[in-house]
């Protein structure tokens, strides 16, 4: 999967906006918001509805770019909720038959 890196990239840039605020980051913006862990948490749910639409609209483009965004909106909270993209990946990895 020639593209599987961009999940890792993506998570060290989530790291260094946690890190490193910046006013002109969207996920600062997420990271810091004044509705703390529930933004993101609800970025997520409002991604998983679209997603599921697109899906059930046979909408294959639209459903690709809802899976990304749903993709980017569960790292963000997963930040949030400061658990480690490494430990669920190790939970995945202990479930493999
Ligand atoms: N993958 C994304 C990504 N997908 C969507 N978005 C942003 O999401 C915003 C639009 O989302 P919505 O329409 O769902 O949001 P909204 O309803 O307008 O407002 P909110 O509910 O989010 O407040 C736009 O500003 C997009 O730029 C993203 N912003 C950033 N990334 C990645 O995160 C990295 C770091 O981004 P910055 O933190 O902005 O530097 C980037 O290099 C990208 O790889």
């Amino acid at each position: 999967m020639k593209n599987l890196e961009v999940l890792e990239e993506l998570w060290t840039v989530i790291n260094e906006r946690a890190e490193h605020p910046s006013p002109d980051s969207y996920v600062s913006s997420i990271l810091t918001h004044r509705k703390g862990i529930d933004k993101p948490l609800e970025k997520v749910g409002e991604e998983a509805t679209e997603f599921i639409l697109a899906v059930k609209n046979g909408e294959n483009d639209r459903t690709i770019e809802e899976g990304a965004d749903l993709l980017f909106h569960f790292l963000v909270a997963l930040k949030a909720a400061e658990i480690d993209i490494e430990d669920v990946l190790g939970e995945l990895a202990a479930r493999r038959k």
